[in-house]
């Protein structure tokens, strides 16, 4: 690898990819998951990992938590080298990972508890990130009480209750049925834009990066590398808010048909 491809900006804002790789053993043999993977995620943008199934981006995305260490190449945020998991960094998973037994408002200052944050005490944080999830009139009642589609944006609100400098998201709407992912995709596209969010986000749904993404990064297959990276401009424009938005913009048709043949050139659809 190139000094220059190696080569860390410290003064860069925001998240830099730098050739990325991670070689599993599986039962003795060798699998490279990701190879040579390199891309940047500027301060206050979206970044949508897509790609067929096991091109690894949830690998990619792990390696950027600090959950996974890089078998070459690194990563790093505002300069530094990430080398694990760190609340700078927060993550929302695809399953409800809600604690049963806490309120909903409890749940959402969890992470504020578990860090010592004086904010715990200001229930002011909390209030702020469950109004931004339209979850005021729930903050007394239990996770099990709520819709699937409630639940994950608890994990939501307790994400960014947390004030990360980076939110990863690993399929965070996979579970949901169709109707209720398109609410919570135009919900987070309302969050992210009024919280100016740098984000990282997992999805299979080429509509869901279209709606959310400033970049996609498309990753081909056996072994994991960027394909293309494409910039849809959707998530800055005035006029995209909702699904029927996205659909009739003019642009739209053709960069949906542009991913599609890529997904199926790499035997994804
Ligand atoms: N812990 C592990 N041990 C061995 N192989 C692994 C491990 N984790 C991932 N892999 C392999 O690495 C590759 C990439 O997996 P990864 O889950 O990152 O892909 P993905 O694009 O997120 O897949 P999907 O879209 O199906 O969730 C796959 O071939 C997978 O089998």
């Amino acid at each position: 690898m190139s000094a220059t491809a190696m080569q860390l900006d410290v003064n860069q804002q925001g998240l830099q990819v730098r050739e990325l790789g991670k070689v599993f053993s599986d039962h003795g043999r060798q699998v490279v998951a990701v190879e040579g993977v390199s891309f940047d995620v500027p301060a206050r943008q979206v970044c949508v990992l897509l790609g067929p199934s096991g091109c690894g981006k949830s690998t990619v995305l792990r390696m950027m938590a600090g959950l996974e260490r890089p078998s070459s190449g690194q990563v790093s945020l505002d300069g530094e080298i990430v080398r694990g998991p760190h609340r700078d960094r927060g993550m929302v998973f695809q399953g409800y990972t809600s604690f049963p037994w806490l309120k909903v408002r409890d749940n959402v200052a969890y992470g504020l508890r578990v860090n010592g944050d004086v904010l715990a005490m200001q229930e002011g944080t909390v209030d702020y990130f469950l109004e931004r999830v339209g979850l005021s009139a729930f903050a007394d009642v239990y996770p099990h009480q709520l819709s699937g589609g409630m639940r994950q944006r608890v994990a939501l609100a307790r994400a960014l209750a947390n004030t990360p400098k980076v939110l990863l998201m690993d399929e965070p709407f996979g579970a949901l049925d169709a109707e209720t992912r398109w609410q919570m995709q135009e919900l987070l596209l309302d969050v992210i834009r009024k919280e100016r969010m740098t984000v990282v986000m997992v999805t299979h749904d080429v509509e869901e990066a279209l709606l959310l993404g400033d970049q996609i990064v498309f990753l081909s297959r056996h072994p994991g590398r960027v394909k293309t990276i494409l910039h849809p401009p959707f998530k800055s424009s005035d006029s995209v808010n909702t699904r029927e938005d996205l659909r009739s913009h003019p642009e739209y048709a053709a960069m949906e048909r542009q991913i599609l043949t890529m997904m199926r050139e790499e035997g994804g659809h």
